[in-house]
């Protein structure tokens, strides 16, 4: 203590050129430890969010989080989760975050009204290493100008138009799957849905290395998430150099390259006298050739490196995704049988796992567990004090939900893991389950691909049923000419062969 004492008074005393190196070196670690002791005291008592439950070690330091999202391999979802057994419904991830599990709150948080703001985080959008981007877009206001460009190019009537686009690459698919089914081969279905929309679907391995780079891309996220500075770190890596440390990797960036590059043409050629209204007299004019065009944007937000991030992240969302007379989509969206099957689907397989993260920076949002909630965490909100508790988190605090943890929760969802369509069949049971439908975000910045994922999921799935009804071996049973063996299909509609249980409800 008297040393203490003395070295404290001494501190006061000395000038900075009186001190000699150790004294230095002393005098730096022991205003990093106060430094450290104050960080932590901040955090675990002084924090506004102090209070909410969860994990000292969580609300101490982001390490905690590292562990299960880099260590273990994007395994916090599923951790947070459990937290949530634990402390109940509101729970705090990380010294700035918040994680709300009450589903009633997904739309209080993600609100359709674009006038109460939510600020995207800058921990999730640099991961993408396109800050200019819609997706990465910080900024509630920025957000709304970037997505009023380019939205209505993704509304329902502009993706109805482009069936004809989009069926001619469903027939190229079921031509790929007929000509597997005579090899009676394994098929690589990801790599072939990752391209059903692409040329790719006719190469013989469907451009795996794409489908690769694109998912290294999207695994290194959590690391880049941590550490951000990486992604302009490798992005300066020369090609050959990547190719040793990540081959995948390097096909993500010479993709980016590629868009960048074609922009830049579309771009010079538009900017040129004889191209200015070229675009009006090509056959295939693209998003870019509007988006140039358009008045909506200033100039600023025209500039090729933001659209090349642009259209970088259109690829990347575009490719994770999933038969003869045409059906019009709008009729297809009306068989319930079919739109329960991708309802269905689409919960399942989750989509985003991760958590989607908001600040609301003119708002103080207020929590109170809904009546749903109550039913979803008897056995943690069983005080009257903490039924009608409710937490008032300030403007500017981080908080996060988790669409899995909605589209697989037994309350709503039973047997939440089980593949049942008929859940949603009937006009109110489809309404009462389309609120927790959250696999595509919602609100302001609702995934802007939706109407097209979906488009390509009534299309591809209708025109496999039409063509194979659900046979065990798509492609397989056919004939030279790509008919089915009628005997075959005829035993699949009396229910004589196996995995034909079912019949086309749509
Ligand atoms: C089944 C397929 C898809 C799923 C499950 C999905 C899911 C999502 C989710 C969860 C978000 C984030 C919403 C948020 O932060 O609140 C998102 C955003 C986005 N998605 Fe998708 N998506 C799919 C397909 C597509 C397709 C095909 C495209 C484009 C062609 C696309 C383009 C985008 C874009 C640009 C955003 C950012 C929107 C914004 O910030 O305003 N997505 N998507």
């Amino acid at each position: 203590m008297a040393s203490t004492t003395a070295f404290l008074t001494r501190l006061t005393t000395i000038t900075f050129s009186s001190l000699t190196q150790p004294l230095l070196i002393m005098f730096l670690l022991s205003l990093l430890t106060l430094y450290t002791v104050y960080i932590a005291i901040y955090r675990l008592y002084l924090s506004p969010l102090a209070d909410i439950p969860g994990p000292r070690l969580a609300a101490l330091t982001k390490w905690y989080e590292f562990y299960y999202e880099v260590i273990l391999h994007g395994q916090y979802t599923f951790k947070i989760i459990e937290l949530h057994k634990q402390y109940g419904p509101i729970i705090r991830i990380n010294p700035w975050e918040v994680h709300i599990a009450d589903p009633d709150f997904h739309r209080v948080l993600l609100p359709t009204n674009t006038n109460r703001r939510r600020h995207r985080t800058p921990f999730f959008t640099k991961q993408f290493g396109a800050d200019e981007s819609i997706v990465a877009t910080n900024d509630h206001d920025l957000h709304k100008l970037r997505r009023s460009a380019v939205g209505p190019f993704f509304s329902t009537q502009n993706t109805r138009a482009l069936q004809p686009v989009i069926e001619e690459r469903v027939d190229a698919l079921l031509a790929r799957l007929r000509e597997h089914g005579k090899t009676k081969k394994d098929i690589p279905l990801n790599m072939m849905y990752a391209y059903s929309a692409t040329s790719y679907v006719e190469d013989p391995d469907f451009r795996a290395e794409i489908t690769n780079g694109i998912l290294t891309g999207s695994n290194y996220g959590k690391i880049f998430q941590h550490f951000p500075f990486l992604v302009p770190f490798l992005a300066s890596i020369p090609p050959g150099m990547l190719a040793a440390i990540s081959p995948f990797y390097r096909t993500f960036l010479h993709l980016r390259a590629c868009i960048t590059a074609q922009i830049g043409e579309i771009e010079k050629s538009l900017r040129s006298e004889e191209g200015k209204n070229a675009h009006l007299d090509i056959p295939h004019p693209t998003i870019f050739h509007s988006f140039v065009n358009t008045e909506a944007l200033p100039p600023i937000e025209k500039s090729v490196p933001r659209i090349a991030q642009e259209g970088q992240v259109l690829l990347r969302e575009a490719i994770p995704d999933d038969a003869n007379e045409p059906v019009d989509l709008a009729r297809l969206e009306q068989l319930p049988y079919l739109r329960a099957v991708i309802k269905e689907s689409m919960r399942l397989s989750v989509g985003a796992s991760g958590r989607i993260t908001r600040v609301a920076p003119d708002e103080t949002l207020r929590f109170k567990p809904s009546k749903l909630c109550l039913q979803c965490y008897p056995d943690q909100l069983k005080t009257t004090e903490d039924k009608e508790k409710e937490w008032l988190l300030p403007p500017g605090t981080e908080i996060s939900m988790t669409s899995y943890q909605i589209t697989t929760n037994p309350e709503i969802f039973p047997d939440p893991h089980a593949f049942v369509p008929e859940r949603w069949l009937g006009k109110e049971n489809e309404m009462r389950l389309d609120k927790y439908m959250t696999v595509f975000g919602h609100g302001a910045r609702v995934c802007l691909g939706m109407q097209l994922a979906y488009a390509e999921m009534y299309l591809m799935l209708s025109k496999m049923w039409r063509v194979w009804e659900g046979g065990p071996q798509v492609g397989g049973g056919e004939d030279e000419d790509g008919k089915e063996d009628v005997e075959e299909k005829k035993g699949r509609r009396d229910g004589r062969t196996v995995g034909s249980g079912e019949k086309n409800h749509g």
